[in-house]
């Protein structure tokens, strides 16, 4: 197959761990003869330093032909300690999510069997936990309408969500649990939000059409909970924008490290594949991140075109280096391999 990545590496460890995912993706093309090209852009603070703009018009049409887009992090603290800053890195992520249709994040939470010690909750809470964060990414909080008041002393962020968008990351998220364990989640906040309560009612009108699915419906702070004392209890779980952020942060602490969970950004244009974690602006440059959560967003966007023994070969890799020690410094202290060895690791396995 000839597939064409854009690649967007963007800011602090975001180059560091693409690059890992490219070596990963080129063994699994050696080995199954496909043919990748790359095209990187630019994005988030490196696109703001370069040419002004976080997700500038080149970039946009990068990603608008390329068969999928390959995504690092962005972010940067000097925006990050600059309340007042008038253009931020985070925009340019936003823009990219809104003007490609991005309307669902797909972010898988499985535990890995060789690291079930590594998370700070018991083996027998974690053991076996799987599941899926459904979250919607182009609507709520963080497009709603912004502002501060004339005399500065007053800020407002607007929360809006139409049935349209809800009922089209629904569905998504019913053929998600029609296809695993038929066990569906509804996470709001619907006894104080209004938008809540339009997704309650929304997915209320859609249960009949889904009969085979067990449908609950959660507030939030509970599932903040819930999610830590028991997640095997969950299987799909779906959200607005800003909970399912948390939520899905939340849930790296079950498999040991938010450097392990991958992530689809799936809509109407190309489809994104991006770890759920940020830029990690403290490990920049140094070679220690871990490089995993984005291996497996690659494993994921190959199989997104049904290469799907290619993206197993992926994980079985991810697995034996887990198993074999071959890990970064947030899961072993005592014996760290850095990013580039990870990489490289994962690279020789696939070509054997
Ligand atoms: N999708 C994106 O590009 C995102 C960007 N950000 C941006 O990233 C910057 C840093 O934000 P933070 O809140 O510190 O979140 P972060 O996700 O970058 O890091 C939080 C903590 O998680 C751990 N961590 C994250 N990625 C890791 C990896 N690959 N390997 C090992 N450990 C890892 C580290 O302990 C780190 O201190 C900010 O500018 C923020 O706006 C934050 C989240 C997502
Ligand atoms: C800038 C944020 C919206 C990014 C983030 O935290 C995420 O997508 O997980
Ligand atoms: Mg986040």
């Amino acid at each position: 197959m000839k597939l064409n990545i854009a690649v967007l590496a963007g800011d602090g460890i975001g180059p560091e761990i693409v690059a890992q995912a490219q070596k990963v993706i080129n063994a699994v093309a050696t080995k199954f003869n496909h043919e990748i090209s790359y095209t990187p852009a630019l994005v988030g603070a490196t696109a703001i330093d370069q040419v002004g703009d976080p997700y500038p018009e080149a970039t946009h049409q990068i990603c608008m032909d390329s068969d999928a887009v390959l995504f690092g992090a962005i972010g940067d603290p000097k925006f990050d300690n600059d309340p007042k800053a008038k253009v931020r890195p985070e925009q340019g992520l936003l823009a990219m999510r809104k003007k490609l249709g991005l309307y669902a994040n797909i972010r898988p939470v499985a535990t890995f069997p060789s690291l079930l010690d590594k998370s700070p909750l018991r083996k027998d809470i974690v053991e076996g936990a799987d599941l899926l964060v459904v979250r919607e990414l182009t609507g709520g909080i963080y497009f709603g309408e912004k502002g501060r008041s004339e005399d500065l002393k007053k800020a407002f962020d607007t929360c809006t969500y139409t049935t349209d968008e809800i009922e089209r990351i629904l569905k998504l998220a019913f053929a998600y649990a029609a296809k695993r364990n038929k066990r569906l989640t509804i996470v709001d906040k619907a006894n104080v939000l209004a938008t809540s309560r339009l997704w309650r009612e929304t997915a209320q009108a859609m249960e009949p059409d889904y009969k085979d699915i067990e449908v609950d419906y959660m507030f939030v702070d509970n599932a903040a909970m819930q999610l830590i004392q028991w997640p095997k209890k969950f299987d799909v779980m779906v959200t607005e924008n800003m909970f399912g952020d948390i939520l899905s942060d939340e849930a790296s602490v079950i498999t040991g490290s938010l450097g392990l969970l991958p992530s689809a950004s799936v809509g109407v244009h190309t489809s994104v594949f991006e770890p759920i974690h940020g830029s990690y602006p403290q490990a920049a440059g140094k070679n220690i991140a871990n490089p995993v959560a984005t291996v497996l967003s690659a494993a994921m966007l190959l199989e997104s075109f049904d290469l799907l023994e290619e993206a197993e070969l992926i994980r079985q890799a991810v697995n034996k280096s887990l198993e074999q020690g071959i890990v970064t410094e947030d899961i072993s202290k005592e014996k760290p391999y850095k990013t580039s060895q990870v990489g490289d690791w994962l690279a020789s396995y696939i070509t054997g």
